[in-house]
């Protein structure tokens, strides 16, 4: 369901490296229950602006708004505890802890943030509860107590998001979540992605074009930093300026 007040809206967010602007008024607004993708050639800036909206990179100028809440000044951590997650393309798991254990102290470290301080069985029941339906979210809960080294990569990457469900987000921001799966098994690990609850609105790159026009509700074009285009897909397939720029060009984005 789409409310007025986006659950995520950047406003003419500029970043340079010297004489390269990475990002040039980059304005873009993610509707609660958003899954949208951020597509562009390599080296477009879509990494960066993720950087960016985490706060992992600091803007030159320009607002970020999370939920109506002005987000442009404040630094990562309490982006985080306001509901603003993001996960990596390279794997960050600890390969010996079974998926409960990573996701449960996960759920424990968002408590202590809270200033909550967790006492006693009940308080570990009741994350390790938490934990167990966050995995069967992900269709994780028949692997739950095994090792994460033992997983399939594409298991392993949902674990990932796991994780970053455990921080309770209203925006998850997904820097190329299939990265290194099996291509027979990243529509899979979309189908899960694009299944999650309503209220948390993401935000995915995806180089694999299939898998955009297959799951994303609505397409942002990036070109050399900035927005070329913000659509729905049949509206992207369609422009002549991303066939030109983009998808004529190779099938790699
Ligand atoms: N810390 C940095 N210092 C200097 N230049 C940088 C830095 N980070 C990124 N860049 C440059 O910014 C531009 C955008 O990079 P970015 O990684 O955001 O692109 P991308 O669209 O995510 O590319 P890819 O699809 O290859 O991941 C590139 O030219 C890159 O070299």
């Amino acid at each position: 369901m789409e409310t007025q007040q986006p659950a995520l809206r950047t406003e003419a967010l500029c970043k340079s490296f010297g004489s390269l602007k990475v990002a040039r008024d980059v304005t873009i607004e993610l509707p609660r229950g958003a899954r949208h993708a951020l597509i562009g050639p390599n080296g477009a800036g879509k990494t960066t602006l993720i950087n960016l909206i985490t706060g992992e990179m600091r803007a030159d100028s320009g607002r970020i708004a999370l939920d109506g809440r002005d987000i442009t000044q404040d630094p990562t951590m309490a982006r985080v505890r306001y509901g603003l997650t993001r996960t990596f393309q390279i794997n960050t798991l600890f390969p010996d802890l079974a998926p409960i254990e990573a996701v449960t102290l996960a759920i424990c470290e968002r408590e202590r943030l809270a200033g909550q301080f967790w006492k006693g069985l009940t308080a570990h029941r009741e994350a390790i509860d938490e934990g167990f339906e966050i995995l069967r979210q992900l269709q994780l809960a028949e692997v739950a107590i095994r090792p994460t080294r033992t997983l399939p990569y594409g298991q392993q990457r949902l674990l990932e998001i796991a994780l970053a469900l455990a921080t309770r987000p209203k925006v998850l921001l997904l820097d190329e979540p299939a990265a290194g799966v099996p291509k027979g098994e990243s529509a899979a690990l979309f189908s899960v992605i694009a299944a999650l609850p309503d209220d948390i609105s993401v935000l995915f790159i995806e180089h694999d074009m299939d898998i955009v026009f297959s799951f994303a509700t609505r397409i942002i074009v990036m070109v050399s930093g900035g927005v070329l285009l913000e659509a729905e897909p049949a509206v992207v397939r369609s422009d002549p300026r991303v066939r030109e720029v983009y998808l004529g060009r190779a099938s790699h984005a």
